[in-house]
């Protein structure tokens, strides 16, 4: 069954609404003593978007995530996700909206050791204390199979790919339908048909679901994935595309690799 027929079989084909970004950020800066890793970054990120994220070593990718995922504050500016002022918040309100709206997949898979790859997937759910009901549990089964985890659920880590732990960890990600997913570098360690495999999925949960992507990535062939490319600089967006094939993306690297040299 095509991703899409499983995910319309379960929740119905959910409209993609434009109106209200996801992810807000206005005049945003960060700095670290001297350095400054966001330097006046305006951005919106809208429903159902699939958003690379690429820039030479050091121009801020990963503090934008972080800013705009709450796992770091920034020094100024605003900061919206899914509607919350993430600057208004305490620790503990950051944490809620983080467990509540976001997912993340890493490169390093971060899946815990211990635990199967079934109690991996629901691990969000048992940490906010969230009983999987039983449409939750119906898209799950559906994320399961599409995903090709069926015959893995009560595999460890260890006992699993590197493809087959990422993609543990996408249907850890997608399983409570968050209001966006962050990705960093999540094809990093994988070898090209396990990258194919991944960013195929990814792409498709954004085009036929509407789940919102945010992914941070050096990788051109990765980036041509997403349906925009935005280009970091000495933390700034100095490049904001619509979808570009894998040497267009190069070519605009190239500039700005040889510029901060
Ligand atoms: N916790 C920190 N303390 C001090 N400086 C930091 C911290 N985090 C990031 N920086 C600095 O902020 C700048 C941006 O770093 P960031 O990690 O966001 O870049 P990046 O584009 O993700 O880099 P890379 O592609 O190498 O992972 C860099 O100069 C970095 O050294």
């Amino acid at each position: 069954m095509c991703f899409a027929a499983a995910i319309s079989s379960v929740v119905g084909m959910p409209s993609i609404q434009h109106a209200q970004p996801v992810v807000s950020l206005r005049e945003v800066t960060r700095t670290y003593g001297q350095v400054h890793a966001l330097d006046g970054v305006t951005l919106d990120v809208h429903r159902g978007a699939f958003t690379a994220i690429m820039g030479p070593s050091g121009s801020g990718k990963s503090t934008l995530m972080n800013v705009a995922a709450g796992l770091d504050d920034a020094t100024s500016g605003q900061v919206f996700l899914a509607g919350a002022d993430l600057r208004a918040l305490d620790d503990d309100g950051r944490t809620r909206v983080r467990r509540e709206q976001v997912g993340f997949v890493f490169q390093a898979f971060n899946l815990v050791p211990t635990l199967s790859a079934a109690e991996n997937i629901a691990l969000p759910f048992d940490l906010a204390g969230r009983r999987i009901d039983g449409e939750t549990r119906a898209w799950i089964d559906h994320l399961v199979a599409v995903l090709g985890l069926t015959n893995r659920l009560s595999h460890r880590p260890g006992e699993l790919s590197g493809g087959q732990q990422q993609r543990v960890a996408i249907a850890r990600a997608l399983a409570s339908r968050p209001a966006i997913i962050f990705a960093d570098e999540p094809t990093g360690n994988l070898d090209s048909r396990s990258s194919r495999e991944v960013l195929t999925l990814l792409r498709t949960a954004a085009q036929e679901y509407g789940q919102t992507i945010a992914m941070v990535s050096h990788d051109p062939v990765a980036a041509s994935y997403a349906d925009r490319v935005l280009i970091i600089a000495d933390g700034r967006v100095v490049g904001d595309h619509g979808r570009l094939s894998p040497q267009q993306i190069s070519d605009l690297l190239i500039g700005f690799e040889v510029g901060a040299a």
